[in-house]
């Protein structure tokens, strides 16, 4: 018989319970003990849904991150929290989103700031944890308690369970040492508490934990392949099955190591490495469970369930008991149920799969694979009709689209001019004084513009009361922006839901779901539009509200566009034709924009690329097709502006040394970036490669609540003015502001052109 589990479920709840619930916490307005008893009733419900199951994943639910969830089991606590006295789950937050010094936290005492630790990008997700911090001198100290507590529930509730951990090597790997020392050092401190750990599941009659060790799909060096083998051995005999789950790719080079951990069982990626599946099953040990990730974790498309079974038949009669088949990674990074769709219309719907659904076509799978097809024969037909409907459909092909993507030509993407002449140009028309001050687009999101947007949707507001609010916003922050002095304005993105999801909603080839979120980091999620067509564009999208921004002041308004790639990267794509494709067509609608914001005289067009760098392939050797794609459709949709129109674009999460030449490559007249947690530090590869351009270093970060100084925003830019030349130096945040408040935006910004203009006058 195949064996049906799952790698982890959504936990942030259907209609986002668990966001509503930690954001009314933080804000005081509810007890801790509410808080639990709300994670205690996601998990059940979540172990309901997916009781089908063979093995259902327990210990994947946090309450901000399955990270620093084991960072907590692991007792690696950064110093700064440590002797805390309440309870565990507030100090757990206090990592997650730091303290502001003076501060007076939910417990009603008064405590002193606190760092938040360092949040990062989960391999090439949208989804971002919270850093595990060491040194040399890191000790572990297990604490059971959680997942323990979550056994039990589960237990209770006659769960099937599998917990789940990060596996010790991923663990290491994802963390960072803060005084450079060597986290592989820490090996031999780490395993005997992950045996601790494995020992008390054990004790509690635990069959199988599923260790995640995805760093297995990522090139690694020998210290590190030795670092696999090295824990696994030691971990071997500590009395539970151990499954090493590895996800986000195919293992590759690494197949061998994998395939020979000591350990019962292993799971692969087998939609992105499928290729890797029949030489792995010959080296696999005949002893060993194979467990196949055959439903895609990372998009929303229903799966072609028959095609599939072909290729899974023969593995069943090969692998027999020992088969088991999941989604390929947690569905953490889908949305939870398609069901409550209410205005997707029912053919896109018939193609669309989100979590509970991707459940469903395992327990086809299963039924299919252990009774015979004809047992699953009415399933199987509605799949294969649905996908054959999506196939064909002419919805999703536009032959003008694809003509127009066949006949891209390099000149698309070159300016008329070389950097310095075109800045010669811009300068004599903008007059910006030295160190120009900009932001990066939005201002704060506040509860009014979020609830005016949602009486819109309900039909509670109309049209033009609701233009007319979002214009009062964006006044509001001409006005701010004027008060504060800056000298390149922003109109401040009030009537963006989300920077993707707002050109998802106007482009043709796109649909939007009203409850597809799926969580980004804590309580913030995201709601991904679905790429399910050829790209146009109907009209334009962003032209008015600029102009009216403009409207408002003498000072240049800068035009606020996402780029190509940053909008495939966060949109749920198409699975039958490659990224690159989809990546151009959107370049040619956003080109578009561009020159339409060109024509209505906007001088200064910002397009936005923060997700360039995360969707570098998770393998080097990768990288290079990837860049040139990606730039090149930078490239079209910027570069068809005349010489006297500016072009910026903006990317956070930078760390940019070894893509510096695909950078500068774009040609961005200005480009501003995330550095001020570095130091600057990040902009020795802008120097070292003698990036030609103007570079706008962010001086403060944006995700923390604490004001920066004057002359702390001095020191920053002085420097950077050791790196890159003054003349060629803008100042700015290190991001946009939309989850700030504007009683911390305004104290920060007035820092900062304090200090520009302090800069000047030296
Ligand atoms: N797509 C994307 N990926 C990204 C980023 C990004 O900006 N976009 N930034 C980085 C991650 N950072 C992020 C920063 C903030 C949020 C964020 O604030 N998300 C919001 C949702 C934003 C949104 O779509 N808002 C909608 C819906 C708002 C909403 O929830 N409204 C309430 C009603 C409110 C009321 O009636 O008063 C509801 O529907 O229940 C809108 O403004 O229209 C949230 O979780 O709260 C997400 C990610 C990296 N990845
Ligand atoms: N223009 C966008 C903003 O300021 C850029 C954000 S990058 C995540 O919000
Ligand atoms: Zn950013």
């Amino acid at each position: 018989m195949v064996t049906t589990h799952n790698l982890g479920f959504p936990r942030i709840g259907a209609k986002r319970e668990l966001k509503f619930g930690l954001e009314s916490y933080w804000k005081g307005q509810s007890s801790l003990s509410e808080l639990k008893s709300l994670g205690a009733q996601l998990r059940q419900r979540h172990w309901i849904n997916q009781a089908n199951l063979d093995w259902v994943p327990v210990g994947d639910f946090a309450f901000y991150d399955q990270m620093l969830d084991m960072s907590f089991t692991l007792g690696n606590l950064p110093g700064r929290v440590r002797g805390f006295h309440g309870d565990s789950l507030d100090n757990y937050f206090r990592v997650a989103r730091g303290r502001s010094a003076h501060g007076v936290d939910h417990a009603g005492c008064c405590g002193g700031g606190v760092a938040a630790g360092e949040m990062t990008k989960w391999f090439d997700t949208n989804y971002h944890y919270i850093v595990p911090e060491f040194s040399a001198g890191t000790e572990f100290q297990l604490d059971s308690s959680r997942l323990l507590e979550q056994l039990a529930e589960a237990k209770a509730q006659g769960v099937k369970a599998k917990p789940v951990i990060v596996g010790p090597v991923t663990y290491l790997a994802l963390g960072k040492a803060k005084d450079e020392s060597d986290r592989l050092a820490l090996l031999p401190r780490l395993l005997p508490v992950y045996a601790q750990l494995l020992a008390e599941l054990g004790a509690q009659g635990v069959e199988w934990v599923q260790v995640d060790e995805p760093l297995l799909v990522t090139e690694l060096d020998a210290d590190w392949q030795h670092a696999f083998n090295a824990a696994y051995h030691q971990l071997k005999s500590c009395g539970v099955k151990l499954l090493v789950a590895t996800y986000f790719g195919p293992l590759q080079e690494n197949m061998y190591l994998a395939a020979n951990l000591p350990v019962a069982g292993l799971h692969v990626d087998a939609v992105n490495g499928r290729e890797d599946v029949v030489p792995l099953l010959n080296m696999l040990p005949t002893h060993k469970v194979l467990s196949l990730g055959v439903i895609n974790g990372r998009n929303i498309w229903k799966t072609d369930l028959n095609r599939l079974l072909d290729w899974l038949e023969p593995l069943r009669d090969r692998l027999g008991d020992r088969l088991w088949i999941a989604p390929s990674c947690s569905l953490l990074h889908v949305p939870v149920d398609l069901g409550s769709e209410k205005k997707l219309d029912a053919e896109l719907k018939s193609w669309l799969a989100f979590a509970l659904q991707k459940l469903h076509e395992l327990e086809v799978l299963a039924t299919a694979l252990n009774m015979g097809r004809d047992w699953a024969r009415d399933a199987l037909a509605a799949n294969q009709a649905a996908v054959d409907s999506r196939r064909v459909s002419p919805r999703v092909h536009d032959p003008a689209v694809q003509a127009a993507v066949a006949g891209l030509t390099l000149d698309l993407g070159r300016r008329h001019s070389v950097y310095e002449q075109r800045a010669a140009t811009q300068a004599a028309l903008l007059k910006l004084p030295a160190y120009p001050t900009t932001t990066i687009g939005s201002f704060p999101q506040t509860a009014e513009i979020r609830h005016a947007r949602s009486e819109f949707r309900a039909g509670r507001l109309d049209q033009a009361g609701y233009k007319l609010a979002m214009q009062r916003e964006i006044a509001r922050s001409v006005k701010e922006q004027e008060a504060l002095g800056l000298d390149v304005l922003v109109h401040g993105e009030a009537e963006r839901n989300d920077m993707v999801e707002y050109f998802g909603e106007q482009l043709d080839g796109y649909a939007f779901s009203e409850f597809g979120w799926v969580q980004s980091y804590g309580s913030r999620c995201v709601k991904p539009p679905i790429l399910f067509g050829d790209i146009s564009r109907p009209k334009a999208m962003t032209v008015e509200w600029i102009r009216y921004a403009q409207s408002l002041t003498a000072k240049p308004m800068k035009g606020m566009l996402t780029g190509p790639v940053t909008i495939l990267n966060w949109s749920f794509v198409r699975d039958d034709q490659p990224r690159s494709r989809s990546c151009f067509q959107l370049a040619l609608a956003i080109r578009e924009e561009v020159l339409d914001l060109e024509r209505a005289g906007v001088r200064v067009i910002q397009i936005d690329e923060a997700a360039l760098r995360e969707g570098l392939p998770l393998r080097k050797s990768q990288w290079k097709t990837y860049l040139d794609w990606a730039v090149e459709s930078f490239r079209i949709t910027a570069n068809g502006v005349r010489d006297e129109t500016q072009i910026h674009t903006h990317m956070c999460y930078s760390e940019f040394n070894d893509i510096i030449e695909s950078i500068a490559g774009m040609d961005a007249d200005v480009i501003t970036i995330e550095t001020s947690r570095s130091d600057m530090e990040l902009l020795d590869a802008f120097d070292h490669f003698k990036y030609p351009n103007e570079i706008g270093p962010g001086v403060y970060d944006i995700h923390s609540p604490n004001i920066p100084t004057q002359a702390h925003i001095e020191q920053l830019m002085r420097k950077a003015a050791e790196r890159i030349p003054a003349s060629r130096l803008w100042v700015n945040p290190d991001c946009g502001l939309k989850t700030r408040a504007w009683e911390e935006v305004i104290p920060a910004l007035t820092n900062m052109v304090a200090a520009a203009r302090a800069l000047r006058a030296a």
